[in-house]
């Protein structure tokens, strides 16, 4: 049986329409989901409309909090080495609650009230925030200072992982599903393109005015200090809108509360959830997956700048070029990939910034190493609005607290591990030049371990893409490119055909009626359960079309766009009440003419765009595709010679010109050429019994040997509805 039919992948563009009509036509369809109509949209919605503009506030602050309570710490100490370990315990120390608490975040953010999870958090940080540089107003000890730093570091950073669970499983229960994507788009724009970068301009700015004129400041004013006081209060801020404006977050979408249930039982359940559900499992793997492999990046970003034969800046323009590349994929990765399954894209983006790993692992030069850095953030960045939106979007409101803890557990450490690791054995291996051709190439461990962190990219995205994929059988690159140009392909209808589908097509006269009766007899005698048809005309509205279309008078002028729904409209009824019921059983279906016919009348002899006329069958048909097709090629002349000879008169479309007729036969033939597998062609001016024996025999390469038993008596009799249809 072909792979094609079965896959039945169908182009789901919407019309026949061209140019500036289809595509106005197009954003009509899909102004709720995208653009700024859509931003627009989204931010009508009140309780996200204000959860945004504090969680941008709260997450300048977070990061001007960041680099004080690093700038800070160092500066309690004087001497390099003291400052950069100062500086690197405070980083140190926020990465470490993950590893103990981050499990138990995720059950409190499903089982309490997330509101007001969110705002005790927040007030628990605005105080601990605001304690960094109070403490050093007290005291001029640095081990107090500094040790305090650490661990309100640690605290601070421990109930953030009790608050990220509960915003975010909140955040998909403010929010139409549809609208989810452009609001995190927007959340994760604010959070990781727009406020760091306000952040390191803010801080620079407030140390450039604070020691204006060459003057120090008190110590409560210094850069960092103030940073930090404006942190506290964006968390206030934070609190007391929660509190008061959004009360909608205390809400629940879905699912009964589990409060009955223990919390070590939730936990339970929440890993379990994870490891049984595909989308989960996939969706998990793929981010941990993506981010081992950024960490390895990150580990080994100094040395491969070093390879380059480049200096520190050049490490900097890297690790820019990976961060304007992160936003890129973030804010244009949507309006590119269109309607693509949101599921396919996620694992494709792993895919991507995978194989621009290796980009950079190969790269030669600097230029090649930023096109490389720019490709990985892209994908990152897809992989990562698509994965949250996927989370938010797809995981129950019961459960989701815990997987966003997961998640975000699972990631620091990984992240960790892997630019641990890899730092450290890149130091370990050392680097050699091998020259080819001209050029030289450095192969060094860091090279290496790119081209390892790229390779198992590349794995766990397909391993994501695999157990994630909601269109099995659809083929990934014509979706893709479907999906850009506005015509995703939807998965064809759920049916799995056990008989054999044979179509004849021709032009006028070839002979079809005749061989489809020659063939429907040898195989009846070989024991087959065969089914004969045609189109237009196999059933009762078939026929009717059959009339309007074919009937001299009645559809004289016919317009050629008319025409072709006329055809597809007989053909969507016939495949549905006909053909499929009748492959369901496991009977041979022999059909006189099917889609080939519409590309070659109404594509090429009508001049209508061929692709358009095929995505019109497709669509009608669900995907289905004929097993073979035989095709009996004759000149026209001598075929509408055959058909004048019956002295029935000649219909509509025997009627046009030879000129028509020609480019009809040489369609047809241009269709076998493009597909030889699934083509017989035959020399249709041969004797009729030897075409029927060349079909027979080539027939009985793709049939069942011996031919299938009769499905059973109470399954015969549901079919024998669509038996009548053996005619015509
Ligand atoms: N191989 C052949 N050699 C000579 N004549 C043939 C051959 N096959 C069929 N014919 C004759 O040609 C005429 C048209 O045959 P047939 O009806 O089978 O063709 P068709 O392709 O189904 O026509 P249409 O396009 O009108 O449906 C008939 O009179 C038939 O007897
Ligand atoms: C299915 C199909 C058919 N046609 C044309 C081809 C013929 O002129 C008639 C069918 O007549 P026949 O005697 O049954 O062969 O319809 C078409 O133009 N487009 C189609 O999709």
């Amino acid at each position: 049986m072909s792979r094609q039919r079965r896959s039945g992948a169908i182009d789901t563009d919407s019309g026949t329409e061209s140019g500036g009509a289809r595509k106005k036509k197009a954003s009509a369809t899909q102004v709720d989901l995208s653009g700024f109509k859509a931003l627009r949209s989204v931010m009508r919605i009140r309780p996200f409309r204000r959860l945004w503009v504090v969680t941008g506030v709260a997450s300048l602050g977070d990061w001007l909090g960041l680099l004080a309570t690093a700038t800070f710490a160092s500066a309690q100490v004087s001497g390099s080495a003291a400052k950069g370990l100062a500086f690197g315990s405070v980083i140190a120390v926020r990465l470490l609650p993950a590893l103990v608490l981050g499990p138990v975040a995720g059950v409190m953010a499903d089982r309490f009230d997330r509101r007001l999870t969110m705002v005790i958090c927040d007030l628990l940080r605005f105080v601990l925030f605001a304690s960094i540089p109070a403490v050093a107003l007290f005291t001029e000890a640095p081990e107090i200072t500094i040790g305090w730093a650490a661990i309100a570091t640690f605290l601070i950073e421990t109930v953030t992982l009790m608050w990220i669970p509960a915003k975010e499983a909140a955040v998909p229960n403010l929010i139409p599903k549809a609208r989810l994507e452009i609001a995190n788009q927007l959340t994760l724009i604010t959070t990781y393109g727009i406020t760091p970068v306000l952040a390191g301009l803010s801080i620079a700015a407030l140390d450039r005015v604070t020691r204006a004129g060459g003057t120090t400041p008190p110590e409560w004013a210094e850069a960092s200090n103030l940073a930090l006081y404006f942190n506290a209060l964006s968390r206030l801020a934070m609190a007391l809108v929660v509190f008061v404006g959004i009360k909608e977050i205390s809400g629940r979408a879905v699912g009964p509360r589990t409060e009955h249930q223990s919390m070590l039982r939730q936990f339970v359940e929440g890993w379990k959830y994870v490891g049984k559900t595909p989308l989960v499992r996939g969706l998990v793997f793929g981010i941990l997956g993506a981010f081992a492999g950024g960490g390895i990046v990150i580990g080994t970003a100094q040395f491969f700048a070093k390879s380059l034969n480049a200096g520190d800046a050049a490490f900097y323009l890297l690790f820019g070029t990976l961060f304007v590349g992160l936003g890129v994929g973030i804010a244009v990765g949507p309006a590119v990939v269109r309607d693509l399954s949101r599921r396919r894209w996620f694992g494709m983006s792993i895919v991507l910034a995978g194989a621009s790993v290796l980009v950079l692992a190969a790269s030669i030069h600097l230029t090649m190493a930023l096109l490389g850095a720019l490709l990985v953030g892209a994908g990152a960045g897809m992989a990562f609005l698509s994965g949250v939106t996927l989370l938010g979007g797809e995981v129950g409101d019961d459960v989701r607290g815990r997987v966003f803890a997961f998640v975000q557990t699972a990631v620091r450490v990984v992240l960790m591990l892997a630019i641990a690791l890899s730092s450290s054995l890149v130091g370990l291996g050392g680097s050699r030049q091998l020259t080819i051709a001209d050029l030289g190439i450095s192969i060094s461990s860091t090279r290496l371990l790119l081209l390892a962190a790229g390779l198992f990219g590349i794995f766990t995205g397909i391993s994501a893409f695999r157990q994630m994929d909601d269109k099995p059988g659809v083929p990934v690159l014509p979706d893709l490119w479907g999906s850009i140009r506005g015509r995703p392909l939807s998965a064809g209808e759920k049916f799995v055909p056990r008989g054999v589908f044979v179509v004849f097509e021709g032009g006028e006269g070839a002979g079809k009626s005749t061989q489809v009766t020659a063939l429907a007899d040898a195989l009846r005698r070989d024991g087959h359960d065969v089914v004969v048809t045609r189109e237009p005309g196999a059933t009762d509205v078939g026929q009717r079309i059959r009339s309007l279309v074919l009937g001299r008078h009645s559809g004289a002028g016919l317009a050629p766009r008319a025409e072709a729904l006329l055809y597809a409209a007989d053909r969507a009824d016939h495949v549905a009440t006909v053909v499929r019921p009748a492959l369901g059983r496991g009977a041979v279906v022999i059909s006189d003419r099917y889609v080939d016919s519409s590309l070659a009348y109404q594509g090429a002899g009508r001049t209508l765009p061929v692709e358009e006329v095929s995505w019109l069958s497709s669509w009608a048909t669900g995907g289905l595709k004929p097993d073979l097709v035989v095709l009996l090629d004759i000149d026209p002349r001598a075929g509408l010679e055959r058909v004048a000879a019956r002295g029935a008169g000649a219909d509509r479309l025997e009627s046009e010109s030879v000129s028509f007729h020609d480019r009809v036969r040489y369609a047809f033939l241009d269709l076998a050429d493009a597909d030889p597998k699934r083509y017989l062609v035959v020399d249709a001016t041969q004797p009729t019994g030897e075409i029927a024996a060349l079909v027979h025999d080539r027939v009985g390469d793709i049939l069942p040997d011996p031919p299938p038993p009769p499905p059973a008596e109470e399954v015969a009799d549901a079919l024998n509805t669509f038996a009548e249809a053996d005619r015509p």
